[in-house]
C-alpha cells in the first residue's frame, strides 16, 4: 500500500478503525477526566453503533476495512517484538520485569487485545500471580487501558509524502501511537512503503508533540497543521519540512487554535468534504488567529528543505478561502448561535468523507446534517449516542490509508 494521501475525499479503498472492547469497561465515573473521556459508555451499544459505521462504510464504498488488533496480533506472532512491545508497554508503571513471566501464558492474540484493554490484576492473578506483584490490590492495572483507541485518526496520520507517526499530549493515549509505529513498521502490508513524515532524531528526551486530528490535507499542494492544545511548533516545523522535501506540496499552514477542549484539534472545526467545499464551526473559523506559512525556499546539501516563514493574522476561513479557489462553506448547524455550540461540541463538523460530497454523519447533528443536505451532499447518519461520550466524531474515528486520486 502506497501510504501517501493527496486528498480527505477521495473515494475511500482503505481505512483502519477499532471496534470498541473490554477497554470501555475499564472506564469509572472517578478515572473518566483521566483517560479524557467526557462519561462512562454502554459497551454493547457502543458497539452496536461502531459496527453500524464499520459496516456502512464496507457496504457503500466496498473499501477494506481493516481492524486494528488484528493488524496488531499479526504483527505480534513474532515473538520478539511480541516480548518488545510488552515491555515497553509496561515501562510507564515500573513494571517491566513481569514481561517476561507474562509473555509465557499469553498468546499473540491475547497481548495484542492486552495492549489495547489493559490488564487488571483481578484477571492476571488467574494466569500468573508473581511474587513481586503481590502488593497490588485486585482493582489495580498492570497495563493501563488505552480507551481512546477507537478514535483511530489520532495515533498517526498519512499525508502527501508518508506517515506522521503521532507523539500523542497525554501518557494515556501514548501507547496508541507506538501500537501504530510498530504497524506501520513491520506489517508486510505497509513496511516496505512506510515513510516516518515527523522525524524527532533533532529532540532529546522532550519530544515535541503532534496528534493525526490536527493534520489535513488540504490539497495536493498544501497541508494544514493545527497549533493546538495537543500540537506543537517544533512538531509542525518538522512535518513541514518533510512533506516540503518530499511531495508536490508549496504550502504548509500552521493554525492556531484556541486552547479549549472542544477545540482539541483542527479536525474539531473544519473538514473538507469536497475539493472546493469545508464544513466549520463559524465561531473558531471566524477568530483572527496566528497563522505560520512555510514555503520551500531550496534543498540544502544535505538533502533537506530550506523554508521559509511567513506569519498573518487572517482567519482560518480567510486563509482558506485564498488557499482553496470557489470556496463554499456550510456552517455547524446552519450558524445558529445555540444549536451550532451544541453540534460543534458532538463533532457536526467532524464528518467522514467516504467520496466526493458523501459523508458519514453523527445522527444526533440534525441541524448540520441538515445544512449540509441543502448544500447538496449525500449524508450517511450513525447512531450517536454512546460513540460520542469519548469527544470525537467519524473522521476521528478512523485512519484512511488509500483513496482514490482526485
Ligand atoms: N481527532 C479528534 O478530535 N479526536 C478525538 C479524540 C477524543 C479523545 N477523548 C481525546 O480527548 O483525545
Amino acid at each position: 500500500m502506497n501510504l501517501r494521501l493527496e486528498s480527505e475525499f477521495g473515494r475511500l479503498n482503505a481505512v483502519i478503525m477499532h471496534r470498541p472492547g473490554d477497554e470501555i469497561e475499564m472506564l469509572t465515573p472517578d478515572n473518566i477526566g483521566e483517560f479524557l473521556f467526557e462519561d462512562v459508555p454502554y459497551l454493547e451499544e457502543i458497539q452496536r453503533e461502531h459496527d453500524q459505521f464499520s459496516s456502512l462504510i464496507q457496504l457503500s464504498t466496498q473499501a477494506k476495512v481493516f481492524r486494528l488488533t488484528s493488524l496488531l496480533r499479526d504483527v505480534l506472532r513474532n515473538e520478539d517484538l511480541r516480548f518488545e512491545a510488552l515491555r515497553s508497554a509496561l515501562k510507564p508503571k515500573g513494571y517491566e520485569h513481569v514481561a517476561e513471566e507474562l509473555i509465557m501464558r499469553l498468546s499473540a492474540a491475547e497481548v495484542a487485545t492486552s495492549l489495547v484493554a489493559g490488564i487488571k490484576m483481578k484477571g492476571l492473578r488467574r494466569k500468573c500471580n508473581p511474587e513481586t506483584l503481590k502488593s497490588l490490590s485486585d482493582q489495580d492495572f498492570l497495563l493501563t487501558p488505552a480507551p481512546n483507541s477507537y478514535f483511530m485518526r489520532d495515533p498517526a496520520a498519512i499525508i502527501q509524502s508518508g506517515v506522521v507517526s503521532s507523539h500523542m499530549k497525554f501518557a494515556g493515549r501514548q501507547r496508541e501511537a507506538n501500537i501504530m509505529r510498530l504497524i506501520f513498521e513491520n506489517h508486510p502490508l505497509f513496511k516496505d512503503t512506510y515513510e516516518n513524515a515527523y522525524n524527532t532524531s533533532s529532540f532529546g528526551e522532550e519530544i515535541p508533540n503532534i496528534e493525526g486530528g490536527d493534520v489535513i490535507v488540504l490539497s495536493k499542494k498544501a497541508l494544514a497543521i493545527g497549533n493546538s492544545e495537543r500540537t506543537d511548533n517544533e512538531a509542525i516545523y518538522q512535518v513541514a519540512k518533510h512533506v516540503l522535501a518530499n511531495s508536490d506540496v508549496e504550502r504548509v499552514y500552521d493554525v492556531h487554535l484556541p486552547a479549549k477542549r472542544n477545540f482539541m484539534h483542527l479536525d474539531t472545526v473544519f473538514t473538507i468534504i469536497d475539493e472546493n467545499l469545508i464544513v466549520t464551526y463559524p465561531n473558531a473559523m471566524k477568530m483572527k488567529l496566528t497563522t505560520r506559512v512555510y514555503r520551500k525556499e531550496g534543498i540544502d546539501a544535505n538533502g533537506e528543505a530550506i523554508l521559509s516563514s511567513e506569519v498573518t493574522n487572517e482567519s482560518v476561513i480567510d486563509l482558506l478561502r485564498h488557499e482553496i479557489p470557489h470556496l463554499e462553506v456550510i456552517e455547524t448547524a446552519q450558524g445558529y448561535p445555540e444549536y451550532a455550540s451544541r453540534e460543534q461540541w458532538y463533532d457536526g463538523a467532524n464528518v467522514f468523507a467516504i467520496g466526493p460530497r458523501q459523508v458519514i454523519a453523527y445522527n444526533r447533528n440534525k441541524y448540520t446534517n441538515r445544512a449540509l443536505r441543502e448544500a447538496g451532499v449525500d449524508v450517511l447518519e450513525i447512531p450517536s449516542s454512546e460513540l460520542s461520550r469519548g469527544l470525537g466524531g467519524p473522521r476521528c474515528m478512523t485512519m484512511p490509508l488509500d483513496r482514490e486520486p482526485v
